[in-house]
């Protein structure tokens, strides 16, 4: 242990902690709480003596938050209960002379729970002091915690669980940590756009979105048409989209919730908010999709053609099947195996030292993501016309029959697929990855499908597989079809009237995010970090920290 340097420390009291002598002390990054025994004391002495027998820690910037609590609050389990309870709780006089300090532990797995360490003084002002002091530190060394959110919650994403996700695990902890929530539960489809679109974004210091991938995606578009529209940018394939000022986290509430495994590395609410509350944050790639030069919308992790796209055609008929719909329909088009016929143009990148077969996973402080946004603030300042791609840019192209064209903007974990469809890709290097799937049998297909939930094998090691890592792509449909009659019968399928079948229809539909887009014909060009979102990056299994818990604290069970 680091000895506490004298003029390191701001304050230091003898208090108690579970009914024992402590002498606590805050430093500029720290609290110490060292285990002391009464010392015999001199005769004639003003000062109660102690020897200091043990000594543990609590970095600062891993406190949550503190404040004075009810002895209830902290028994009871009350932030298992829901907001009004709390609230309820929280009127009932106060046990003033204590306060409780929040502070995070890391299990392995990515999981982060907390614990609460209640520390007793000898009255009112001093537990007041000890609050101040240890939030004034706080803001002092992490000043960029956010304080003030917007939260929509979608109350029909994955299980239906988000408000209460967000009532039992969420709130509680923005209230420990000191944050103001604005909170907004969605009543529609495109709600939380339209509130974007409008609201004054200058009162807070993150949009948060509780849902799935869906409800992201839509809080993404409406953050960045509102930030073009505020910078007078028209979105056309040509233009480079402004980077929003504020940060977008997510609470995972959803079906799939890839976003939230591939930048934390797993799908828990509880950890997900102790990201926000911590402002951790990396930059995310973003692709602006265009069909025949006109923006259609912006993509975040994944855009898929053929059988991703008439999987979720098919998965939005039957949403009550909740998650399970997507194993369902997958396996439905797994056996009608259909193909399409197209042309895929793209640009790749120029950057040899990295491509989407190297085994260099996205990890917390990538240096490839590191380097991109390096290059990216030098390039800020260039004019824009040197930045755009010009006709004459490289183009490379692959006609073919196809059983799905992928492009993934990062390596897209999920339950099913722990290291992601695209393990290689990263989060923030400007690129996507290009996967195009050639015509084969059932069982090779199975074979592909297979491997991405192995951690140990190359998926991509198929003779009909192609992979590319690209920054910008095209894809046309062939022969050239009749958009209006294929639109038709696409309405049909997703009204239940038809089903798909190749006899029938000669284009799949575009799965962005998710999200079904109906025309065939696309342009997607990729942008280096274009928002930032609360999250820390996965962290590498075995350089986690190794908690030592205090043994002073509560020891209230992992939440
Ligand atoms: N109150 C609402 N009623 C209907 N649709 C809504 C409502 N609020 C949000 N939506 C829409 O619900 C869609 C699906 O939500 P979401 O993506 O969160 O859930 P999911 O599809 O189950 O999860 P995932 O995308 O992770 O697979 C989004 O497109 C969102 O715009």
């Amino acid at each position: 242990m680091a000895a506490v340097l004298p003029d390191d420390v701001l304050l230091q009291t003898s208090l108690e902690i579970d009914h024992k002598p402590y002498v606590v002390t805050l430093t500029r990054s720290q609290l110490v709480l060292e285990a002391s025994e009464s010392a015999p004391v001199s005769e004639g002495s003003n000062y109660e003596a102690f020897i200091r027998v043990k000594t543990d820690m609590i970095d600062l910037n891993e406190v949550i938050g503190v404040r004075v609590e009810h002895p209830a609050s902290s028994k009871d389990k009350t932030l298992n209960k829901d907001v009004n309870t709390y609230t309820a709780l929280e009127m009932l006089p106060l046990q003033l002379n204590v306060f409780t300090v929040y502070y995070i532990i890391k299990s392995n797995k990515h999981r982060w729970r907390y614990k609460a360490l209640n520390i007793t003084c000898r009255d009112h002002n001093t537990s007041q002091l000890w609050v101040e002091s240890i939030r004034k530190t706080i803001h002092n060394i992490c000043p960029n915690r956010p304080k003030r959110l917007l939260v929509f919650i979608n109350p029909i994403g994955g299980k239906k669980k988000g408000p209460k996700i967000y009532s039992e695990k969420v709130g509680p902890l923005f209230e420990i940590a000191g944050i103001y929530t604005e909170v907004i539960v969605t009543k529609r489809q495109f709600h939380a756009r339209d509130v974007l679109r409008e609201c004054d974004l200058s009162k807070y210091d993150g949009i948060i979105s509780v849902g799935g991938d869906g409800t992201f995606s839509e809080i993404l578009n409406g953050l960045l048409d509102r930030t073009m529209r505020d910078c007078g940018i028209a979105q056309t394939p040509h233009s480079d989209p402004v980077s929003p000022k504020i940060p977008v986290g997510i609470i995972p509430a959803g079906s799939t919730d890839s976003i939230v495994y591939t930048t934390i590395g797993i799908s828990d609410p509880v950890t997900s908010a102790l990201n926000i509350i911590f402002g951790n944050k990396l930059g995310l790639d973003v692709s602006a999709v265009h069909q025949r030069g006109e923006f259609l919308k912006y993509s975040v992790s994944f855009l898929g053609y053929g059988y991703y796209g008439d999987l979720v055609a098919d998965s939005e008929r039957l949403r009550w099947m909740g998650p399970k719909r997507y194993n369902w329909s997958g396996f439905k088009k797994f056996l009608s195996k259909n193909t399409y016929e197209g042309e895929v143009s793209f640009i790749s990148s120029t950057d040899t030292s990295h491509h989407p077969r190297d085994g260099n996973k996205c990890l917390k402080d990538c240096s490839i993501c590191k380097r991109a946004r390096e290059n990216k603030n030098q390039s800020t300042g260039k004019s824009i016309s040197a930045q755009i791609s010009k006709p004459t840019e490289n183009w490379q192209k692959v006609r073919g029959r196809f059983i799905c064209i992928n492009a993934h903007t990062m390596s897209c974990r999920c339950a099913l697929s722990p290291e992601g469809a695209s393990p290689s890709s990263h989060i923030g290097d400007g690129h996507a990855d290009l996967i195009l799937i050639s015509n084969c049998s059932r069982v090779n297909y199975f074979r592909h499908l297979y491997r991405s939930s192995d951690r140990t094998s190359d998926q991509f090691d198929f003779n009909f597989i192609q992979v590319f890592r690209v920054k910008e792509f095209r894809f046309d449909p062939l022969p050239e079809h009749d958009d209006d009659a294929d639109e038709q019968t696409m309405t049909k399928i997703k009204e239940g009237r038809s089903q798909l079948r190749p006899a029938t229809i000669r284009n799949s539909v575009w799965n962005c995010d998710g999200e079904i887009l109906d025309h065939p014909n696309l342009h997607v060009k990729v942008h280096c970090q274009l928002i930032q979102l609360f999250a820390g990056g996965i962290e590498e299994i075995g350089k986690e920290e190794v908690f030592q818990c205090p043994p002073c604290c509560s020891r209230k069970d992992d939440r």
